[in-house]
């Protein structure tokens, strides 16, 4: 099973072409990096896969979702098998790390309180951090903060986790124990699909590479692709 497939789909913003003609599969449980230069497309065909910007033509499934003809009411369906983590941590920084969990599970159709403590207890030990329940974002360092992210994309038990330089801010030991965490959440079976810049972390966990270059997309597991930029 493909957690995704595109077939000569047209990644857009808003009447220009960024990417034309993609097609490839990522399967149940894969790990890729998305590289390219800046503005080549990464962020770009990411928010195209969760639904952010509509497909510009061609044919794209996401977890079972057809995104060529989603309906606008489908979208928090779709967003909720994904795991999606941005480079800015995006957290609620009025509340605690607990509470920042929580919103996400009410948004997302939880109920019982006990339950959803249990739950947030569950993702807090997952990312290595079980005690920081109590804690305000502005308590932890930035490489905490992208765990408590990480725990949030955690919540629903995702089939795929789309990252957008989850690794860019961040101290290159602290970038590494998170990219550990992002292995060890593959290893688990989440496919992640990564944009990234750090090809220091390519060289050290190297997997399959989507390359975004001259508005097309190319593939290292295609005989074509050429290493390096
Ligand atoms: N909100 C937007 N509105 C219009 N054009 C945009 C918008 N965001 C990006 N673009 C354009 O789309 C193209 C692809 O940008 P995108 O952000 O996808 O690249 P990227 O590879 O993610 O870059 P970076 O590595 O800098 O994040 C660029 O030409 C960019 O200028």
């Amino acid at each position: 099973m493909h957690v995704v497939e595109l077939h000569d789909a047209y990644i857009m913003q808003d009447v220009n072409t960024v990417l034309q003609r993609v097609t490839f599969t990522l399967g149940k449980g894969e790990f890729a990096y998305l590289v390219g230069r800046t503005g080549s497309g990464k962020s770009s065909l990411l928010k195209t896969l969760y639904a952010d910007l509509p497909l510009g033509g061609g044919v794209a499934t996401v977890v079972d979702y057809p995104l060529q003809k989603l309906a606008t009411g489908k979208v928090p369906y779709l967003r909720r098998k994904l795991g999606i983590i941005f480079q800015d941590f995006q957290l609620l920084f009025d509340r605690s790390v607990a509470d920042n969990l929580l919103f996400v599970l009410n948004a997302t159709g939880w109920k019982g309180k006990a339950r959803k403590k249990q739950r947030i207890s569950e993702v807090l030990m997952r990312v290595g951090l079980a005690n920081a329940a109590g804690k305000m974002p502005h308590q932890l360092s930035g490489g905490e903060q992208q765990r408590v992210v990480i725990a949030r994309a955690l919540l629903n038990e995702p089939l795929l986790l789309l990252a957008d330089e989850p690794t860019g801010n961040l101290d290159p030991d602290v970038a590494d124990s998170i990219m550990r965490l992002f292995v060890e959440i593959n290893n688990a079976g989440t496919a992640v699909l990564m944009a990234t810049h750090n090809y220091q972390l390519i060289q050290q966990y190297p997997r399959r590479v989507l390359r975004c270059q001259d508005g097309q997309l190319l593939d290292s597991t295609a005989a074509s692709f050429r290493v390096g930029e």
